[in-house]
């Protein structure tokens, strides 16, 4: 005997594959349902399962959502490579087509605003960078941005409605904010030509009106409101938007729930441990961050990791943890919704000090004074994680 919400499902799929859009049924005598042809529709069952599950409320098991999923063959999703900029994982570096150039843009899940170098800069600050001309028949009069970063860098400038491409996914009218002047960091860094904010558009820094994150505009039309984040140690990783690829992971996803109030990808580590050492329980909050290139965490917690690293140092010459590059670090495990998210030990290890130095910086320093802890790219690096939007949006886990 199936199931109500299985006949409902079926009855809401077969309308949605054949055209019509489910609507109220009233009690007339007689009506017709306009049939329209949808230029895009859901292609299989479990996403037609999804989608009913999801309208009703109903929580859609992992297993179904994954189901669901298919590759960036179908328009409604897309793949981005995401491209180390240097030996260190700095940052990472992925193609978007703004109007009718495509730029290197930082993908940046602790902030909101899709930025870049622009044509309205002194050709100076251009230099060795690809840059979006600005058409002033796009401009957003009286818009204007400005930003500011937790490393002191920032840039400001005007705004202009235009095309952005990712990946085949298209915003046709996306809010791109457009560089007058970028500070000294930016400027000196000729690979980064701007951002492309995946925080939520809370955060946004566009006035008097706040804009969307290109996130925000197009995932309505995604086959799921999600994004998936790989990026790799020391290699090209990618951005996902609207699937889960299952060949990206294995195991099994931990999904936590995230607090958006204040704009973050934000949730709650119950517990660490360093090396193969006993688990202390812990309530540590923090965002992920993708713009953020180490973990930075409580003071109690980053003195427990280094007291397990000989040679090791809070070095205020050189402005946080260091040890001796020949050093063979512990890994670090953060427990995140019961399960166990380790980083490997060689993630921890950033850079040298000085370029040929054999004093080298650590992936993991101390919060103190920013408020949270940031789980960025040394905690990433090693996982593929789920950023899943809706009415509570949630962080999924697992392991590359
Ligand atoms: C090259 C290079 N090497 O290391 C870096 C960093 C760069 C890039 N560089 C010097 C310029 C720069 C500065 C920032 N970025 N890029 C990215 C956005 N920033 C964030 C994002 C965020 N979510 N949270 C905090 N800051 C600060």
């Amino acid at each position: 005997m199936p199931s109500v919400l299985g006949a409902l499902t079926a009855t809401i799929g077969f309308l949605s594959v054949v055209g019509a859009t489910p609507v109220q049924l009233e009690k007339r005598k007689a009506f017709s349902i306009k049939q329209v042809e949808r230029t895009k529709y859901i292609k299989n069952g479990a996403q037609q399962k999804v989608k009913t599950l999801r309208k009703f409320g109903v929580k859609v098991p992992e297993q179904l959502l994954a189901a669901s999923s298919t590759g960036p063959n179908d328009s409604l999703n897309g793949s981005v490579p995401a491209v180390p900029v240097d030996d260190y994982d700095s940052l990472y570096l992925t193609p978007v087509e703004l109007g009718n150039t495509t730029v290197q843009l930082d993908f940046d899940t602790g902030s909101a605003d899709l930025w870049t170098f622009s044509s309205l800069q002194a050709s100076s600050q251009l230099t060795g960078h690809d840059y979006y001309r600005v058409d002033p028949g796009k401009k957003l009069q009286g818009h204007t941005w400005r930003i500011q970063y937790g490393d002191g860098s920032g840039a400001g400038g005007t705004v202009y409605a235009d095309k952005v491409v990712v990946g085949g996914v298209t915003a046709t009218s996306q809010a791109v904010e457009a560089a007058t002047s970028v500070s000294s960091q930016f400027t000196r860094d000729r690979d980064t030509d701007g951002l492309l904010g995946l925080s939520f558009s809370s955060l946004n820094t566009v006035r008097p009106t706040a804009q969307k994150t290109f996130f925000d505009t197009v995932k309505e039309n995604l086959q799921a409101p999600l994004f998936a984040v790989t990026l790799k140690f020391h290699a090209a990783g990618s951005y996902d938007f609207g699937f889960i690829d299952k060949s990206k992971y294995k195991g099994e996803i931990t999904y936590v729930d995230v607090d958006t109030s204040n704009g973050w990808w934000e949730f709650t580590a119950t517990g660490y441990a360093v090396g193969d050492g006993s688990t202390t329980q812990a309530s540590i909050s923090g965002i992920g961050d993708t713009g953020t290139t180490l973990m930075y965490l409580p003071i109690n917690v980053v003195k427990a990791y280094y007291a397990k690293v000989t040679g090791s140092t809070d070095s205020s010459r050189y402005g946080g943890w260091v040890f001796p590059c020949s050093a063979t670090l512990p890994d670090f495990t953060l427990v995140v919704a019961g399960t166990k998210q380790t980083v490997p030990g060689q993630h921890i290890n950033y850079a040298p000090v000085q370029t040929g130095g054999t004093t080298c910086y650590g992936g993991i320093q101390e919060d103190t004074g920013i408020g949270f802890s940031i789980f960025g790219d040394v905690f990433l690096k090693s996982k593929y994680v789920i950023h899943e939007a809706g009415d509570t949006p949630r962080l999924g886990f697992a392991e590359q």
